[in-house]
């Protein structure tokens, strides 16, 4: 595993950002990621668009999401509009490259539907599709992607994609499944925030109680995990664990 701690959430994008620079430049191929949703990217979408248009060949990348709300794409809701308005659409990205999970779509249909293009597009190992690279964040209560911890049973599920509705609010969603994020071969957390630090030091210092949090079970089979933070979000955590 690998810890990288920055001073603010501006500098965990930009530490991400050369991270991925370097990254992309050593594959020969096309590479697919998965983007994670909420507000954290936010700042990496920007800087992407600001610094980065031509420093990466975006036509190698094939953008997917690692779960969506299961709202309309110009819904203020939609991880896709987010990564869209800040990123893809002012950066140029080919639209051929940006693989939307269509949330305005029956949720069932399109948990089946989004698997099934995911599984056309993407290498398979063990029986599962393999991402190059997966973005993650994690909520204050533990989870990721669209994982909660009242859904544990989403980490071990048998689709590559499946219907998952948010505790609190009962939004549905459409998430990757915890087989799919671990057979990714780099899973990359972005976590910022007083909010997070709790679960991320349990999580890290491998504390009691921190199986109920769905980001504990991130475990990439074969690949690489990276935990990019920020000072608030990584208090408490050993650099060393
Ligand atoms: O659709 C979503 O909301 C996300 O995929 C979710 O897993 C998000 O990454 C965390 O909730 C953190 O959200 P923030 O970045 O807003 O704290």
């Amino acid at each position: 595993m690998h810890i990288h701690i920055a001073d603010t959430p501006g500098q965990v994008a930009r530490d991400f950002a050369e991270f991925f620079e370097k990254w992309l430049a050593e594959k020969k191929e096309p590479v697919n990621i998965a983007l994670s949703g909420g507000s954290t990217p936010a700042v990496l979408f920007r800087l992407w668009t600001e610094e980065y248009q031509d420093r990466i060949d975006w036509e190698k990348v094939h953008f997917f999401w690692g779960d969506e709300r299961c709202v309309p794409p110009d819904d203020a809701e939609s991880n896709f509009k987010m990564a869209d308005d800040l990123f893809l659409t002012p950066a140029g990205v080919p639209s051929c490259n940006v693989h939307r999970l269509r949330g305005e779509l029956p949720a069932e249909a399109e948990a089946g539907r989004y698997g099934e293009e995911i599984k056309e597009c993407l290498a398979m190992k063990d029986g599962w599709p393999v991402f190059d690279l997966i973005m993650l964040g994690m909520g204050g209560d533990g989870h990721t992607a669209s994982i909660f911890p009242h859904q544990m049973e989403l980490l071990k599920a048998e689709e590559v994609c499946a219907l998952a509705e948010h505790p609190v609010s009962g939004q549905e969603r459409v998430t990757l499944t915890g087989h799919v994020l671990n057979n990714a071969r780099e899973v990359a957390f972005l976590v910022t925030g007083q909010s997070k630090a709790e679960k991320v030091s349990a999580i890290l210092n491998k504390a009691p109680g921190a199986a109920d949090y769905p980001a504990a079970h991130v475990q990439p089979t074969h690949g690489q995990l990276h935990w990019f933070m920020d000072q608030k979000a990584a208090k408490g955590v050993d650099e060393k664990v």
